[in-house]
């Protein structure tokens, strides 16, 4: 059975000035999988991201969603296409309640009528165990809450598309596991995860397949036992010498 591929990267580079951040990497996401983004500090990863939700503009290559050519189009347009994300440093309005947090996702982000955003935000609040917070004030979340939040917010625009970057970060391991069960009932409701993370266990117990780059290349991507099992991933992402 062939699988349907939601998006596809082709070449796709970045160079700030001089200095070459991404080299030609290719990779496609399957429709409902959890591919897993590995690799060092600085390799490149933030970066692909940027260029996939439209923060940022490639020096070269393609990306597409689905049939849909995504070179030109405005970070919000993406996001309204289905392109959902996460950043790695969650930045709530820290004024507004984490409800209302949602509700400016919903509106803006997926463009979503008050009265609709309003039954759909209280779903999402539900699903991302934040129903009791809802008339908290954000910015007195707990690092947890927070991070399950930002989730929250990237879901209040109805993604096909979501792409997590570092959630783990900084979580007990008991956290980490309650993040992850999350991120596996999202997915069960077929919303295809690209994640990034320095957590191996997290990534490890939900991703379908991983994807390593280091200095801006990809080295590996396959299955994650393979990947994690390959001598040239252990030696520059584990430090493990062959
Ligand atoms: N706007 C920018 N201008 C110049 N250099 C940048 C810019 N954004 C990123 N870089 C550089 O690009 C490289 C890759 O950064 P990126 O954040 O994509 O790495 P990463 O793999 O996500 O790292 P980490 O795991 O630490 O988050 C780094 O050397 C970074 O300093």
């Amino acid at each position: 059975m062939s699988r349907e591929i939601l998006l596809q990267a082709r070449d796709v580079s970045k160079s700030f000035g001089a200095v070459r951040v991404l080299h030609e990497v290719s990779f496609d996401v399957y429709r409902g999988e959890v591919l897993g983004i590995l690799g060092p500090n600085g390799a490149g990863k933030t970066t692909l991201f940027n260029m996939i939700s439209g923060d940022i503009k490639p020096s070269g290559g393609d990306i597409r969603l689905g049939e849909i050519a995504l070179r030109g189009e405005p970070p919000f347009k993406r996001c309204r296409m289905g392109i959902g994300r996460t950043y790695q440093i969650p930045r709530p309005y820290s004024g507004m309640t984490t409800f209302e947090n949602l509700l400016v996702a919903a509106a803006f982000g997926g463009g979503r009528s008050e009265s609709d955003a309003y039954a759909f935000c209280a779903q999402v609040l539900t699903d991302c165990e934040l129903a009791d917070k809802a008339n908290t004030s954000s910015g007195s979340l707990t690092l947890l809450d927070r991070k399950r939040l930002e989730l929250a917010r990237a879901l209040a625009s109805d993604p096909k598309l979501l792409l997590l970057d570092e959630i783990a970060g900084g979580l007990t391991e008991e956290e980490s596991r309650s993040l992850v069960a999350l991120v596996r009932r999202i997915r069960d409701r077929g919303v295809t995860i690209v994640w990034i993370e320095h957590v191996l266990h997290a990534l490890m117990a939900v991703a379908d397949r991983l994807m390593v780059l280091n200095f801006g290349e990809k080295i590996a991507e396959g299955l994650p036992q393979e990947v994690i099992a390959n001598p040239e991933v252990k030696r520059v992402y584990m430090g493990v010498e062959a």
